[in-house]
């Protein structure tokens, strides 16, 4: 398959609006996750280019704050038409660098474009407030301005809806922002900046710097002219820089690791459960953040949804992402594949059972088996550990009381999902779910329009909806006096 505009893989970093080719024997090498070939090379810029980029961030913010909120709404607009004009080209690219199957990274285009239109929306609704004065001859006003430059750290499990969920309301509240992509997954986000600047971006207003993470995250980190970190990445990491956040007192959007509890009570109906828990646990074979990571089933349908969950993870094709015929990529690289092959050894080995798959798969390197575990109790990693694989275990439980308990029994506090039709368990599990987001008879939970965000270890903040483009601005109270 071949790109219809080559020049959208652009083997570069933007840096205060200068492309920074990368060199033959320089910079870091990107491997396509299915075949182990090369995608391309990108630069490593260094601490001296990154703090150009803030910097030039810093004077092209300040004239983008002035710009009115219509025009920046143009902007993004039109960013957001040339993005699904190159749906094809962004999604090719996207299966080249993270392996997911062209159609599911074809949707994930369109699901990171639609934030760039809905935050093209907001941009021109970021209203203020005219508070009745405490006194005669007061007026009180509360205004929102951009907070300034956005720092955004980004995984690479979504390598374009996790840029653009964190780059379109920043632009949209009047920010500049200096991107560090994954470093698995560089190609998309570079593309999608190749497409900012033809859309009218003000130069120097969006940069991708590519390379080494630690560094780049300690300038960015240090950095009193960085106002905002937005990070979407792994607990660890997001601890790490909200500690190396502490000394400039920054703002902070983080969105962490998940453990997610899908749990099906008796009375839901059998084919919307199976089906819901497929779409919740395999989704970019199994590596998204809001994955179902354990299944827990009602003890008198714990066999019958057992049975049927099974036959449909063996129709679950495996292998190259190129293949029309494939719903399950590759893994990413192989500490994802120890950490799925060790969860399943543990679980085994204190008494689960293997009810589909279980090993590496004949695709390749990088491929394993959709599994399915019986038998997993509260003893084994995989209820406790983000799994982040291909593998569903499948846990019995009595009572809702006791679905309730075992499914909060975890530091994160992202996603939850749980199947019945009974209306009043409806409202009262999902008030009783720790969590920021609750899926009710589905395994599709995130769009444009709706607040994403977890508690506790899973993170701080929402991305999307009309809370996203909040934490990008600063609320600035104007007390108006001797007015007569
Ligand atoms: N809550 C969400 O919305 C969300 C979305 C996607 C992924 N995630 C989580 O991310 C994890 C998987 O993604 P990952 O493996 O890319 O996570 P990761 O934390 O290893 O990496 C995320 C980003 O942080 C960078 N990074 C790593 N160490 C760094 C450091 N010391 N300083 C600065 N930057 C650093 C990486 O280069 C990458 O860009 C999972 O835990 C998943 O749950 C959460
Ligand atoms: O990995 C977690 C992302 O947030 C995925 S999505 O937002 O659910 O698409």
């Amino acid at each position: 398959m071949e790109l219809r505009d080559p020049s959208l893989l652009r083997e570069a970093a933007l840096v205060a609006g200068h492309w920074i080719e990368s060199r033959p024997k320089s910079g870091r090498t990107i491997f396509n996750p299915a075949t182990g070939d090369a995608v391309g090379r990108v630069p490593e810029v260094s601490d001296i280019q990154v703090n150009e980029a803030i910097d030039a961030a810093v004077v092209a913010q300040r004239a983008w704050a002035r710009v009115t909120a219509g025009r920046r709404a143009e902007i993004l607009r039109h960013w957001y038409q040339l993005i699904l004009e190159n749906k094809d080209d962004l999604a090719l690219i996207m299966t080249l660098e993270q392996g997911k199957p062209l159609a599911e990274a074809a949707g994930e285009i369109q699901y990171g474009a639609s934030y760039v239109l809905w935050f093209a929306e907001e941009a021109r609704r970021l209203y203020g407030e005219i508070i009745p004065g405490h006194q005669e001859d007061k007026r009180l006003l509360v205004i929102r301005q951009p907070v300034g430059v956005v720092a955004a750290i980004t995984p690479w499990n979504f390598p374009c809806a996790m840029i653009t969920r964190k780059v379109a309301p920043a632009l949209a509240a009047g920010c500049a922002v200096v991107l560090k992509p994954a470093e698995q997954t560089p190609f998309s986000a570079i593309a999608l900046a190749v497409l900012a600047e033809r859309a009218g971006l003000p130069t120097a207003l969006f940069s991708v710097v590519t390379g080494n993470a630690v560094e780049i995250g300690g300038v960015m980190t240090s950095s009193q002219k960085i106002r905002k970190l937005t990070f979407t990445g792994s607990t660890a990491i997001g601890a790490l820089l909200y500690g190396q956040c502490a000394p400039t007192i920054k703002k902070l959007s983080l969105e962490l690791g998940g453990n997610a509890p899908f749990i099906v009570f008796d009375d839901a109906d059998l084919n919307v459960a199976v089906e819901a828990a497929i779409l919740a646990k395999f989704r970019n074979n199994g590596q998204t953040c809001v994955c179902a990571n354990r299944i827990y089933v009602q003890k008198n349908i714990y066999d019958k949804f057992s049975e049927a969950f099974s036959e449909r993870v063996q129709e679950l094709s495996v292998g190259n992402g190129l293949d029309p015929n494939v719903l399950l990529g590759p893994l990413i690289d192989e500490r994802a594949l120890l950490k799925v092959e060790g969860h399943i050894a543990d679980a085994c080995n204190n008494g689960a059972e293997i009810l589909v798959g279980g090993k590496r798969h004949k695709q390749g390197r990088l491929f394993f088996e959709p599994t399915v575990l019986k038998g997993v109790t509260a003893q084994m990693r995989i209820t406790h550990e983000e799994t982040f694989g291909p593998v569903a275990p499948i846990i019995r439980f009595d009572t809702e009381d006791e679905a309730i308990s075992v499914a909060n029994d975890t530091e994160f506090g992202l996603a939850a999902y749980f199947c019945t039709n009974d209306a009043s368990r409806v409202f009262r599990v999902s008030e009783a779910l720790e969590c920021g987001i609750v899926g009710v008879n589905t395994g599709a939970v995130s769009t444009a329009e709706a607040p994403f965000g977890g508690r506790g270890m899973s993170g701080i903040g929402r991305e999307g909806s009309r809370h996203g483009i909040e934490d990008y601005t600063e609320l600035k109270y104007i007390c108006v006096g001797s007015v007569g």
